[in-house]
C-alpha cells in the first residue's frame, strides 16, 4: 500500500502470437510465389490483358496481407488500475458526456433516452459530470422524453447506486428479473422503479403515437413550426447540475438552414464541443452514438487512468473502448458484430501508435480536439496566443475564446465561469449555422468534415500531430449498442463506410500524407490503410471476380495448370484455416465464421464497390454523398423482434445495394452454365480454362448463395424484378464484351 504512489495507473501487456504470425508469414510467401509464377510466364502467348489484370489483382491483395500483417503483428492489451487512481490524484477531472442522435423516426427517442439516463448514472463524482445531447433531428420528442427521462433519473439514479447496479440502462437492466437471494426491500423498490420506467416508456410513446394531438405550450413552444433543416438553434438546461445529485444534463439543436452545409455528425460534435466549452470546459470529453448505453459504469476511472497517468499518458488524445452489441442475432449472420476485427486488427493498432477514432465509446482530451500537439502547451503558455490567432481558429465569441484560452493553458480543474443567465445566449451564437465561417473548425481542429465517416480523418488527424491513442477493454465491457438488425440496414452502412473511407483515402488527411508530412508512425500509418482501403479493395475484387468469369466463358486461363496449381490452392486452404482458427480461439462458431467469410465477399464485391463509385463521383464534384442514418430498433422490442423468424434471414428490397451484388452472381451463374454445356470458344493453344478457374467461380456463387435463394424466392425474401432485370443487363452487356474481345484477339 506504502508504495501505490509510484505505481503506474496502467499498463501495456505485450501478447504472444507465434503461431499466428508464422501463419501470416507463410501466406505471404505463398503470395509471393503466386507472383512470381505470374512473372516467369510472361511470354507472347501469355502478355495479355487476362494477365496484366490477374497481375494486378494479386499484387494488391498481397500488398493487403502485408498491410494486415503488418496491422496484427504485435498486439497489446492495455491494463488499467482505478483502484490507484483515487490515491494518486487529488481530484477526479471533469468529463463532459456528448450523445449524438439525428431522426426521432430511425432512432426512437427511448433509445436515446435509455443511453443518457446511463451516462447520468455513471460512478463518478456527480459535479463533475455534464451531459450535452446534440438532435439533429430538432425532435420535439426527443426533447419531450429528455425532459422526462430527467424526472425519472431522480430516482433512478440513486436506486443504481444504492444497490450497485451493473447495467444502468433501465430497458436492459429491467431485461432480467430478480433474484430470489435479493432482499424484500429491494424487490419492492425494483418494482416501484420498472413501474416508473414503464410509465416513461409510456409517455413517450404516446406523444410519438399522436404527433398531432401534441401541445406545443411553454418549454415546447419553440419546436413549433421547426422543420429538419430549417430552424435556428434550440439549446435547453434540463438538469442545471445544482440540485438532486443528478449531472448537468443540455439539449442541443444546432441551427440548420437549408443553404449551409451542416456536415452531419461532425458538424453536431464540432457544436457540441464548443457548447460545453462555454458551460463547463471539461478537459475530458465522452463520445457516444444515442444507441450506445454504459455497460460498466467505472468505465469514466479506467479512461481517466490512462489519460492522467504522469509518466505514460500525457502524448494520449484518446481513448477507445471496443464498439459491443447486445442481443446480436446468433452467429452473427450479417457480419456485423465485428467481433474478430476488434480482437486482431483493434489489438494490433495497440501496438502500435494506438486504435483509430472509432466514432463512438471514446474519451478525447479537449485539448487534443483544439488542434494541439502533444507539447504544444508549455510554448503556448509562454507565448500568450494572440487574440486575432484565436478568432481565426475558434470564431468569434469572445466567451468562448476565454473557455477555449482557459482549456489550453491547462486549468484543468475551473470551470469557464459563464452566467447561466448569458450561457443560452452564447451558447445559440457558438450553435449558429455561420458561425464556423472563416474559422478552423472542421478542417484543421474538432470532427473532421468532407468525409461521411468522419471519425477516421478526426483520429488521423490526431494521430499525425504525434498523438497516441488506447483502447480499454475492461471486464465487464465498457459500452453495449446495437448492430443493424437486417441486411439491407447492414449493406447501406457499409456502402456509406465504403464511400467515406475512399475520400479519406484521397484526401490530404490520407494515412500517406499522415506517414510522409506528419508524425505518423510508419507502421502505424500502413495500418491504417486497413481500414481506407475499403472502398478501394473493391475495385480489385469485383476485377478479379469479373476475370474468372471471362476466363470459363472465353476458354482461357489464369491459373497455373498441373503442379503450379499447387500455389493457389494451398494458399486458399491455410487461408482458410487460419481465419477459422482465429474465429474458434475468440470461441466463435464455426457458423458464425463463415457468416463472417461470406459477408466480407459479398460487401467487397457490392456495396464497398458503390460506395467507391459514389466517392468518385463525390471527388469529380459531380454530386455529393449523403450521410444515411442506420435503423436502430426500439429496444423495448429488440428482444422480441430477434426470436421471430424473420431474424438473420436474407430479405431484400428495391435498393441499389442489391444490383451490383445479384450482377456478380449472374455472371458466375452464366459463365458455370456456359461450362456446363460445352459451349465455351475453342481453346487457344490448349490454354483452355482449368480447375482453378471453375473453383473460384463455384466458391463465389456459394458466397452469393443467399442471393441465389433470393432469385427465386417471393415476397421480402425475394430479389425483385427490377433488380433482377437490372443486373441481368449488365450481366448480358458483360458476357457480350468477353465474347467480342475474344474474337478479336482470336482474328488477330
Ligand atoms: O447528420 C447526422 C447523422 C448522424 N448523426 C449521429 O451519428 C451517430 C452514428 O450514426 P449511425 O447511423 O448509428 O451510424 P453507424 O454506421 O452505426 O456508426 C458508425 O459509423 C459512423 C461513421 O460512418 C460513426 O460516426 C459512428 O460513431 C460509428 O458507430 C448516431 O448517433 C447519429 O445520431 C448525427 O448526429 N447527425
Ligand atoms: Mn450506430
Amino acid at each position: 500500500m506504502a508504495n501505490q504512489e509510484n505505481l503506474p495507473l496502467y499498463e501495456k501487456v505485450w501478447l504472444k502470437r507465434t503461431f499466428q504470425r508464422a501463419i501470416d508469414i507463410l501466406i505471404l510467401l505463398l503470395l509471393f510465389s503466386l507472383l512470381s509464377y505470374r512473372l516467369f510466364s510472361i511470354n507472347n502467348t501469355f502478355f495479355t490483358l487476362p494477365w496484366f489484370l490477374a497481375f494486378s489483382c494479386e499484387s494488391w491483395f498481397t500488398f493487403t496481407w502485408i498491410i494486415l500483417l503488418n496491422a496484427k503483428w504485435s498486439p497489446a492489451v492495455t491494463k488499467t488500475y482505478p483502484n490507484r487512481l483515487l490515491q494518486q490524484v487529488p481530484e477526479l477531472p471533469r468529463v463532459d458526456l456528448f450523445v449524438t442522435t439525428a431522426d426521432p423516426v430511425l432512432e426512437p427517442p427511448t433509445i436515446t433516452v435509455n443511453t443518457v439516463l446511463s451516462l447520468l448514472a455513471l460512478d463518478y463524482p456527480v459535479n463533475k459530470l455534464a451531459c450535452y445531447v446534440s438532435d439533429d433531428g430538432c425532435s420535439v420528442f426527443t426533447f419531450y422524453g429528455l425532459l422526462e427521462a430527467s424526472k425519472f433519473a431522480k430516482f433512478w439514479v440513486p436506486f443504481c447506486k444504492k444497490y450497485n447496479i451493473q447495467v444502468r440502462a433501465p430497458f436492459r437492466y429491467f431485461s432480467e428479473v430478480t433474484k430470489s437471494e435479493d432482499s424484500q426491500q429491494f424487490k419492492q423498490e425494483w418494482i416501484l422503479m420498472k413501474d416508473m420506467y414503464d410509465n416513461l416508456c409510456q409517455k413517450i410513446e404516446d406523444v410519438t403515437r399522436n404527433p398531432s394531438s401534441f401541445q406545443f405550450e411553454g418549454e415546447f413552444a419553440v419546436f413549433l413550426n421547426t422543420e429538419k433543416r430549417n430552424h435556428p438553434s434550440i439549446i435547453k438546461v434540463i438538469l442545471d447540475g445544482l440540485s438532486d445529485g443528478l449531472p448537468h444534463l443540455i439539449y442541443v439543436s444546432r441551427e440548420k438552414r437549408p443553404k449551409y452545409e451542416h456536415n452531419y455528425k461532425g458538424g453536431a460534435m464540432n457544436v457540441l464541443t464548443r457548447v460545453s466549452g462555454l458551460m463547463t470546459n471539461a478537459p475530458f470529453m465522452l463520445n457516444v452514438d444515442c444507441d450506445m448505453f454504459v455497460n460498466n459504469p467505472k468505465i469514466i476511472q479506467h479512461a481517466i487512468c490512462i489519460l492522467v497517468d504522469s509518466k505514460n499518458g500525457k502524448d494520449v488524445a484518446f481513448v477507445q473502448c471496443f464498439q459491443q452489441f447486445y442481443d446480436g442475432i446468433k452467429d452473427d449472420p450479417f457480419g456485423n458484430q465485428w467481433v474478430a476485427a476488434f480482437e486482431y486488427i483493434i489489438r494490433g493498432m495497440a501496438g502500435l501508435q494506438g486504435p483509430h477514432y472509432c466514432g463512438t465509446n471514446t474519451i478525447h482530451r479537449r485539448y487534443a480536439i483544439y488542434g494541439f500537439y502533444p507539447n504544444e502547451r508549455q510554448y503556448v503558455k509562454k507565448g500568450k496566443l494572440a487574440e486575432k490567432i484565436l478568432i481565426q481558429q475558434f470564431g468569434s465569441s469572445k466567451e468562448f475564446i476565454k473557455s477555449a484560452t482557459q482549456a489550453i493553458e491547462g486549468s484543468d480543474h475551473s470551470t469557464n465561469g459563464i452566467s447561466s443567465s448569458n450561457f443560452i445566449e452564447e451558447a445559440i451564437q457558438v450553435s449558429n449555422c455561420g458561425y464556423e465561417y472563416g474559422t478552423c473548425w472542421g478542417k484543421k481542429m474538432g470532427w473532421v468534415y468532407g468525409s461521411i465517416t468522419e471519425d477516421v480523418p478526426t483520429g488521423l488527424n490526431i494521430h499525425r500531430k504525434g498523438w497516441r491513442s488506447e483502447p480499454i477493454t475492461p471486464d465487464p465491457t465498457a459500452f453495449m449498442g446495437s448492430a443493424p438488425g437486417g441486411l439491407l440496414t447492414t449493406m447501406v452502412q457499409q456502402k456509406r463506410w465504403g464511400s467515406g473511407l475512399t475520400v479519406v483515402f484521397f484526401s490530404k488527411h490520407s494515412p500517406v500524407m499522415g506517414i510522409l508530412f506528419g508524425k505518423i508512425q510508419f507502421r502505424a500509418g500502413l495500418s491504417y490503410f486497413w481500414l481506407t482501403n475499403w472502398g478501394l479493395r473493391s475495385v480489385f475484387e469485383v476485377s478479379y471476380a469479373a476475370l474468372v468469369a471471362y476466363c470459363i466463358i472465353t476458354n482461357t486461363n489464369i491459373f497455373p495448370k498441373g503442379l503450379g496449381l499447387w500455389i493457389p490452392l494451398t494458399l486458399f486452404g491455410i487461408y482458410t484455416i487460419h481465419t477459422l482458427q482465429e474465429y474458434l480461439s475468440k470461441g466463435l462458431s464455426i457458423r458464425c465464421w463463415w457468416n463472417n467469410q461470406r459477408m466480407i465477399t459479398m460487401r467487397s464485391t457490392s456495396v464497398w464497390f458503390i460506395g467507391f463509385l459514389s466517392a468518385m463521383v463525390k471527388l469529380l464534384g459531380i454530386s455529393d454523398t449523403v450521410f444515411e442514418v442506420t435503423q436502430k430498433e426500439n429496444p423495448n422490442s429488440v428482444a422480441a423482434a430477434r426470436d421471430d423468424a424473420d431474424a438473420g434471414r436474407f430479405t431484400f428490397d428495391e435498393s441499389s445495394a442489391f444490383v451490383v451484388g445479384t450482377t456478380i452472381l449472374l455472371v458466375q451463374l452464366t459463365a458455370l452454365v456456359v461450362k456446363i454445356l460445352g459451349v465455351q470458344l475453342e481453346a487457344h493453344s490448349g490454354n483452355g480454362c482449368g480447375i482453378g478457374e471453375l473453383m473460384c467461380s463455384v466458391y463465389l456463387v456459394v458466397c452469393y448463395w443467399p442471393f441465389l435463394k433470393g432469385l427465386f424466392a417471393g415476397g421480402k425474401y425475394g430479389i425483385p424484378l427490377s433488380t433482377i432485370f437490372k443486373s441481368a443487363l449488365l450481366a448480358f452487356i458483360f458476357v457480350h464484351f468477353c465474347r467480342i474481345t475474344d474474337t478479336r484477339s482470336t482474328i488477330n
